[in-house]
């Protein structure tokens, strides 16, 4: 088998795959019930990076190891650590184990060991068996032989991950307007993994890339990504939102402009264009420009030169473009709200990204993520989900995306506490407190017959305690209506706005008090 593991650990397979192979082996060769594999980042906080018999959404936790003692005394010590099933210690994987999903692991074996890369600790390997006694010294022995086969594997994990880190460093942080680090984009679905890997394959082209998908799938977070995998990384990267671009001040937040220009310019002061010089300008929601400012913008694309208000003085720019829409910009080109000219140079390279209804099991890893987070913000012992609130999420056609799942778990984490939960309990979330309007299943032929002919008597009213509030009913069936139109519609805001009646202004409001859209704050 350690043959085998070894052949396996340093095929050329992507990080994910290879790790999670070893999981699974490891998992098998001791006959246990959970393997888990966790990375240490440099906040001393361990990463959950594949696991075996752990439940999904476990692959989404991050654990911060000064709150969990059964971690800190792993990694502090060289030699595998084996806990005694009665230790007081609390387990982090305490509701995380696929067949107790939600519930306090029972008295239960559990040992792990720190892999080190390079004499410093990479991470820990934990393996737990619900049989008390499964781990005696022989497993013990066997642990410390397989941690030295595994070492292998994240070392050429590591080599791989530094080659690509070489390419990323960098990103200075002077200037208030340049973005802030990334979040980690997280999803092991085939649609986000191929995803990633085009991504890093046109990042060092210099092409526009234009990104398109519904609100909240991440388009913030890919253009972030393809700008740190760009040779010009080191360089600034300067976000406009261009929806929240007030039309009277747009050109010169784009181009700058020098003292006296127009009353109030007190003093000379560069664009966006000049703070990107070098580097990325990230035109987010470009669908919202406005026409006036089309215009100017495709001038400046064409010939690469920008002007400061106020002066015939030309300054030679050499920026790379990103830009980002919900909008269906070729339909809006049609019915003349985008420039065609300007839609061809921005769209050199367009690349879709998914909803997050069509990333399969990502939803319960992105859940897991934010529990954990909730968990961390609202000083929690431990959340989790239930069965029935995984298969909800599953169920649930996501229009607001991964911002609404965010808004989602985090609601429903503080709506457990604001119903009198203790903060020393592992929390189990149940579908209830999700409040996902989800269409029930459609019942068979068998159950349809039944109910016609057998039962024609309405169902009974449910228990009062599962009624939900008006304010909440009212919110599900907001949510629900402008899924539906923004489906019906292709994510066109203007156009579900008027399949709403409403004035677009006040959907979108509308839509950022639900989650399902977000604020545009001032201009970043
Ligand atoms: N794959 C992912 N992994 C982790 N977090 C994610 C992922 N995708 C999105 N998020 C988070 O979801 C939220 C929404 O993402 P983001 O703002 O990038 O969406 P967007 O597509 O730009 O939305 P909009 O069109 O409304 O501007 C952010 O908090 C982001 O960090």
């Amino acid at each position: 088998m350690e043959k085998t593991l070894l052949n396996d650990l340093t095929a050329d397979l992507p990080d994910g795959v290879r790790l999670q192979r070893a999981a699974t082996a490891i998992r098998q060769a001791f006959a246990c019930d959970a393997v888990g594999l966790l990375m240490l980042d440099a906040a001393d906080t361990l990463h959950l990076v594949a696991a075996a018999g752990l439940a999904h959404e476990a692959l989404g936790r991050r654990f911060v190891v000064a709150q969990h003692p059964r971690f800190a005394t792993i990694l502090s010590r060289r030699e595998p650590t084996w806990f005694d099933p009665e230790s007081v210690l609390p387990d982090p994987y305490d509701g995380l184990l696929d067949d107790r999903k939600g519930s306090p692991l029972p008295v239960h074996d559990c040992m792990g060991m720190t892999l080190y890369r390079q004499d410093r600790p990479w991470g820990i390997m934990t393996l737990d068996a619900l049989a008390t006694g499964a781990f005696d010294e022989a497993a013990r022995a066997r642990l410390m032989q397989l941690g030295l086969i595994l070492q292998a594997a994240v070392r050429v994990t590591e080599l791989e991950r530094e080659n690509r880190q070489l390419r990323q460093l960098g990103s200075s942080q002077q200037g208030l307007e340049r973005i802030g680090e990334a979040t980690e984009i997280l999803g092991h679905s085939e649609a986000i993994q191929s995803l990633l890997h085009e991504l890093d394959l046109v990042a060092d082209s210099d092409l526009p890339i234009l990104l398109l998908g519904e609100t909240g799938v991440g388009k913030d977070l890919f253009a972030r990504r393809l700008h740190r995998h760009s040779r010009r990384s080191e360089q600034p990267m300067i976000q406009v939102n261009c929806a929240a671009l007030p039309e009277s001040l747009a050109e010169s937040e784009l181009f700058g402009h020098v003292k006296g220009a127009f009353s109030g310019a007190t003093s000379d002061r560069p664009g966006r264009f000049e703070a990107a010089q070098g580097g990325t300008l990230f035109l987010d929601e470009v669908g919202e420009l406005p026409l006036s400012l089309q215009a100017k913008l495709l001038r400046v694309l064409q010939n690469g030169e920008i002007q400061r208000l106020g002066t015939d003085q030309v300054i030679k720019t050499d920026v790379r473009i990103i830009a980002a829409t919900n909008r269906d910009l070729k339909a809006n080109t049609q019915a003349g709200l985008f420039r065609t000219d300007l839609y061809h140079r921005l769209s050199v390279y367009p690349i879709p990204i998914p909803p997050l209804r069509e990333r399969d099991r990502d939803v319960l890893i992105l859940a897991g993520h934010f529990l954990e987070f909730s968990r961390a913000r609202l000083g929690l012992r431990g959340v989790r989900l239930s069965y029935e609130a995984e298969r909800a999420l599953r169920r649930y056609p996501w229009p607001g995306n991964v911002r609404e799942l965010e808004h989602v778990i985090s609601r429903a984490a503080l709506k457990m506490l604001s119903r009198g939960a203790s903060r020393d309990q592992v929390l189990t979330i149940g579908p209830e407190l999700l409040d996902l309007d989800i269409d029930p299943p459609e019942p068979s032929a068998d159950e349809r017959s039944r109910v016609s002919t057998v039962d024609p008597v309405p169902p009974s009213s449910p228990p009062i305690e599962t009624i939900p509030a008006l304010r909440d009913s009212v919110e599900i069936c907001q949510r629900r209506a402008i899924g539906e139109a923004l489906a019906a519609t292709r994510g066109n805001w203007a156009q579900a706005a008027r399949a709403l009646g409403l004035d677009p202004s006040n959907l979108h409001k509308l839509a950022r008090r639900l989650g399902m859209k977000h604020e545009p704050g001032s201009l970043p």
